[in-house]
């Protein structure tokens, strides 16, 4: 085994987020001029950079540029943010209201599966395997044996090959020669934000195709073991993972600098990332039904919206056959084309002036309590 491993730490420095590390090469992180893609020269990374976008494009650039015969670990942990899977709807899993009031961002990875939320408490691992190799119960396994060599032997694997003391969660991606299996391991977690921000309001009517979340009981590390912490958890899965693949590389320390933001392939796809198209566009098909009392009776608005856009928005005052309801069939066709949660604020129409008050309402009602979210 490597010979860092065998020590307290992995040397004797101490980073700036407190890593105890090894310097690492100076070609990999050091340099601040890109002027060719950094050699991916061992198999184990840990990300000291926390921005969940440059995060997430490195663990998917190193998916798509490692070498494909080796299997390869990454850890990182992001600041605060929401993070759903890439066949999810975010209306159904997010709640916008409470991301509002907090500059914490949603993001949709590139690997399926369900939402979840992670702050500095929170560290994600990512192992990469050729696909012949794959076999999400050995990499799952690598993860049990770090944990119980924590010191918490009560860990197991439940059904879905989750680590279980206290829940946690994996999820998993295939793609052409390789798979990766990455998961988040909940540490110090602040865990009441997995309730304010992934329990969207008044969404029961909202029926969507993709991916639903799977809810389930979470609880951190430190609750079975005070001393549990990233560095720790971070020398146990490195140490777990060498041992399972009988490697002995050194750790490389990777940095938010500008020798990978300014890679082409890593720009893009960070920049894809923050897209509205990636974000809201990939939103699978949903119809959203909501309805409110007005003076004149009770309306109802029924959306249907494809790749996050309006297709058809219906809107009809129960029971009456009258102008009244001509109009607001009018208001909702247009909004057809409309970005869903992106509606303007403002109404115009030069038609109906006779209902010109009663649409305006109707339209802050629909601008405010049904398409307004993001
Ligand atoms: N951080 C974190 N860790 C574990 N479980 C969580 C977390 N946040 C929320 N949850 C709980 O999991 C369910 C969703 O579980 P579900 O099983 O539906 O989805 C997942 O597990 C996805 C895991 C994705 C891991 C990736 C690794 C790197 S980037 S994100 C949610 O409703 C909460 O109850």
């Amino acid at each position: 085994m490597a010979t860092f491993l065998k020590s307290a730490g992995y040397g004797n420095r101490i980073s700036p987020l407190g890593v105890l590390c090894r310097r690492a090469s100076p070609g990999l992180v050091r340099r601040h001029v890109a002027t060719s893609a950094p050699k991916i020269t061992s198999s184990v990374y840990i990300s000291e950079a926390t921005d969940p976008y440059f995060n997430l494009t490195i663990e998917d650039w190193l998916f798509k540029n490692a070498p494909e015969d080796r299997p390869l670990l990454l850890i990182y942990r992001n600041t605060p943010c929401v993070v759903i899977g890439r066949n999810q709807n975010p209306w159904k899993e997010v709640n916008f209201r409470a991301l509002r009031q907090t500059s914490v961002p949603f993001i949709r990875r590139r690997s399926g599966g369900g939402a979840v939320y992670h702050d500095l408490g929170n560290t994600n691992y990512s192992i990469h395997i050729p696909r012949t190799a794959f076999d999400r119960k050995n990499t799952s396994q690598v993860v049990l044996r770090a944990v119980q060599a924590l010191g918490i032997p009560a860990a197991y694997l439940n059904e879905r090959n989750d680590v279980c003391v206290e829940g946690r969660k994996i999820t998993y991606k295939i793609v052409a020669k390789r798979a990766y299996h990455h998961g988040t391991m909940l540490i110090a977690m602040e865990l009441g934000s997995i309730g304010k921000f992934l329990r969207p309001e008044n969404k029961d009517s909202m029926i969507t195709k993709g991916v639903a979340s799977v809810r389930s009981p979470v609880g951190n590390l430190q609750r079975f073991n005070a001393s549990a912490s990233h560095e720790a958890f971070c020398r146990s899965m490195v140490s777990a993972f060498l041992n399972e693949y009988r490697m002995e590389d050194e750790p490389q320390f990777i940095h938010q600098s500008s020798e990978y933001t300014n890679l082409e392939a890593i720009a893009r796809s960070m920049s894809e990332l923050k897209s509205w198209d990636w974000t809201y566009g990939q939103t699978p098909e949903f119809s959203y039904a909501v309805s409110r009392v007005f003076p004149g009776g009770v309306i109802t608005a029924t959306v249907r919206s494809k790749r996050g856009v309006i297709e058809d928005c219906k809107i009809s005052l129960e029971g009456q056959i009258t102008e009244y309801n001509e109009a607001l069939s009018d208001l909702g066709h247009s909004l057809e084309g409309e970005r869903f949660g992106f509606t303007s604020p403002r109404f115009l129409s030069a038609s109906h002036p006779e209902y010109q008050d009663q649409l305006v309402d109707v339209h802050r009602w629909l601008v405010d309590d049904v398409l307004s979210e993001r």
